[in-house]
């Protein structure tokens, strides 16, 4: 049977001499209860500039986040995902010139992956003809595909807080408006967690009881968020993830449930270690802050903690062309 799929020199090259630069949020997935399925854009940005080159090689300039440690060839997490959506659009490359510039912190859970490859494939579908251009739909489809999930990568491109979910191989994803008061504040400790190692402590299953208690606060957490912000403290509890990850990320399961106890609504911010407390006001952030840097200090000396208040990023990823 004769393949249809369009072969590697049945595709256009990509024009050289484009430039075009995507800067993308991080993002916070799971919020407590709405693992793998709810999700935030924050106001940390990775800025991400492609430029494609008549000549066939790859140059990076990379800085902040990453700068150290991340390969400079095709291997690249941010050019394995321009090639695979150009592949996909019936595309190839010749060479890029790739400039990166870092600040979400790497394996902290602030989806710093999810970002990578959302500004990516973002960028390929930018550097392709109008015509074969897709929508944020299917760079949604491709960038879950991806990273096997869709709650980081929906907020990245769309914005504000995503709700998503999969039917078999189909991602899909819609976004509420947060309410104004809501403030979120993150401290981002120096120690690393994989995602995968993080997903790897999960049960196979868990008892009915638990998905009830779950379902019923992941309900209750979208009403607080968008119009009730005083039920977040149970709006934000979790019955299928967390509990069983602390092992990895004992100061932040110690400083998270210290937060609770005092009233605030803290959560493991994606896969972890960051923890990430959704404040109601100005008011109980700045006290947030206190709180997490008196608790620190005195109950987990060895860790140093980057606390930031963000704000909700309500835009999601925005390409820029650099017009000669
Ligand atoms: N901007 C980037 N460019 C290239 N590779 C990246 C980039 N950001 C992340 N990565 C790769 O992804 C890894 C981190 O992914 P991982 O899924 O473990 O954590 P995370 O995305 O930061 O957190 P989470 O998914 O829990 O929110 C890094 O170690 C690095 O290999
Ligand atoms: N839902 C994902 C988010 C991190 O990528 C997890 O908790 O594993």
């Amino acid at each position: 049977m004769e393949s249809t799929q369009p072969t590697a020199t049945d595709r256009a090259l990509v024009a050289a001499g484009q430039r075009l630069t995507v800067k993308v949020p991080g993002t916070s997935a799971n919020l407590g209860p709405g693992y793998d399925s709810l999700g935030l854009a924050l106001s940390i940005y990775d800025t991400l500039t492609v430029e494609t080159l008549s000549t066939g090689e790859l140059e990076f300039e990379l800085s902040g986040e990453g700068a150290d440690t991340l390969p400079r060839d095709a291997s690249h997490l941010v050019v394995r995902a321009i090639d695979l959506a150009l592949d996909r659009l019936g595309f190839q490359r010749s060479g890029l010139r790739i400039t990166a510039d870092n600040v979400n912190p790497h394996g902290r859970g602030l989806g710093s992956s999810a970002s990578a490859v959302v500004a990516a494939v973002t960028a390929a579908n930018a550097l392709v003809p109008a015509e074969s251009q897709q929508n944020r739909d299917w760079i949604l489809q491709l960038t879950s595909e991806m990273e096997g999930h869709p709650d980081n990568v929906a907020p990245a491109i769309f914005g504000g807080l995503a709700l998503s979910w999969q039917d078999s191989e189909q991602y899909s994803s819609t976004h509420a408006d947060v309410a104004p008061t809501v403030i979120p504040v993150v401290a981002v400790p120096d120690y690393e967690l994989s995602t995968e190692t993080a997903r790897g402590l999960l049960p196979a299953s868990v008892g009915h009881h638990a998905a009830a208690m779950n379902s019923g606060r992941a309900a209750l957490l979208i009403h607080a968020l968008t119009a009730q912000p005083e039920f977040l403290l149970p709006g934000t509890e979790d019955y299928l993830h967390q509990s069983y990850r602390a092992q990895a990320m004992r100061p932040s399961a110690d400083l998270i449930a210290a937060l609770r106890t005092a009233g605030h609504a803290a959560v493991v911010s994606g896969a972890g270690p960051t923890v990430m407390v959704l404040a109601n006001g100005e008011g109980e952030a700045a006290a947030v802050v206190d709180f997490i840097e008196a608790f620190t200090s005195s109950n987990t000396p060895d860790v140093g903690w980057r606390v930031m208040t963000l704000a909700v990023d309500v835009q999601g990823a925005r390409v820029e062309v650099h017009r000669r």
